[in-house]
């Protein structure tokens, strides 16, 4: 009887927590692989800390969050982006808030789009701290214009940058992990890197395009299992990237309109981190509806066309309108700030 008693106490308690699981899996900002390494995986403190970690684009946004989140992990960190004294300030909170000390923390500028000094930046990396466990592909633009308007220089310059410039600093980077037999490249592209996205026509090309890459790569380094390659693909999250975005000529960026309905950067960010510590090889970091935007164009595409096509039209309308793009889907719209 009382054996009895003990097993439906077991199952209630199994059945509860089954329960709660489903409730997080549909309130979900992740996709599934990402959040059951979140519940059961490896944790990014025990991964990370102690690992030399290069982030670019370290300057703002998803970047200076992972910087200060990589800080407290105790990750050793090479900071890149191409405004030095935005790195030295991201530098001296990454001080004030870990323990770490100043030559744990190398300030590197580094622009995407000058190639041919990407060696040298690698070599200095290697020359300051013997090793580059973690290259963290972050830095890039994005795009607010019709293709109609908009020049095919906007085109170029996006290709250059999130896709040109992102694959060869890898290239100088993984001479030296291919040496070592191990590391990880993590490259932060984006949902509009498997889904089409209006406005963003060049953007959604380039992220198309790094994805492509790095799944074919990972390919290739089938004889190195010790070097794992990461595929972020955020949705809308805050940061800087909408105000620095390229419209229809390469030198114009968008007025600023409200961000902060977007994911917040920490959680983006928090989930980035346990997709490194658990060697995922894609992951999706979305709130809804994003998330099952995703989920129907992997499934049921003709489906998901009829909706991209509806939230699209609302996306063109909201940024004619003069609002950030991505706001009121469902409610009111957010005002241009
Ligand atoms: N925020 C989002 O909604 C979102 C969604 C999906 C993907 N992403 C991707 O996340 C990454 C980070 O963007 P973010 O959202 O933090 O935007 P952000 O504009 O705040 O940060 C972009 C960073 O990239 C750097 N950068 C831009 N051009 C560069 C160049 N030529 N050389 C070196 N660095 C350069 C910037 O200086 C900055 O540090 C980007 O690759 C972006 O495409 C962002």
């Amino acid at each position: 009887m009382e054996l009895c008693c003990l097993c439906d106490v077991l199952w209630g308690c199994a059945l509860l927590y089954i329960v709660l699981q489903l409730i997080r899996f549909l309130r979900a900002d992740g996709d599934l692989s990402l959040l059951w390494a979140e519940l059961f995986g490896s944790s990014p403190e025990k991964e990370l800390s102690g690992k030399v970690v290069w982030v670019t684009g370290a300057s703002s946004g998803i970047g200076e969050e992972l910087s200060y989140q990589l800080a407290k992990l105790g990750a050793i960190l090479v900071l890149s982006a191409r405004r030095v004294e935005e790195l030295q300030r991201v530098k001296q909170k990454c001080l004030e808030i870990s323990g770490l000390q100043k030559e744990d923390v190398l300030v590197l500028p580094l622009d995407l789009v000058k190639r041919d000094t990407h060696e040298s930046a690698a070599s200095t990396v290697l020359h300051h701290f013997g090793r580059i466990d973690v290259l963290i592909n972050n830095g890039g633009r994005s795009q607010r214009s019709l293709f109609v308007d908009a020049s095919l220089d906007v085109y170029e310059a996006l290709i250059q940058i999130n896709y040109l410039g992102t694959i060869s600093l890898t290239k100088c980077v993984l001479k030296h992990m291919v040496e070592r037999k191990k590391g990880k490249i993590v490259n932060v592209s984006s949902i509009t890197g498997f889904i089409g996205a209006p406005l963003s026509t060049g953007y959604a090309a380039s992220k198309h395009a790094l994805q492509g890459f790095f799944n074919s790569l990972r390919i290739e380094l089938y004889d190195y299992p010790d070097i794992m390659i990461t595929n972020v693909c955020p949705g809308p999250v805050q940061s800087k990237v909408v105000d620095n975005a390229f419209t229809e000529e390469v030198n114009k960026t968008p007025d600023r309109t409200d961000q902060s309905y977007k994911m917040p950067t920490a959680r983006c960010v928090q989930l980035m981190l346990v997709s490194i510590a658990n060697n995922l090889k894609e992951i999706w970091i979305a709130d809804q509806p994003y998330l099952c935007v995703c989920y129907l164009w992997q499934y049921m595409p003709t489906w998901a066309w009829w909706i991209t096509g509806k939230i699209g039209r609302k996306r063109i309308q909201n940024f004619k309108d003069g609002l950030d793009a991505d706001s009121s889907y469902f409610t009111t719209k957010a005002k241009a700030s």
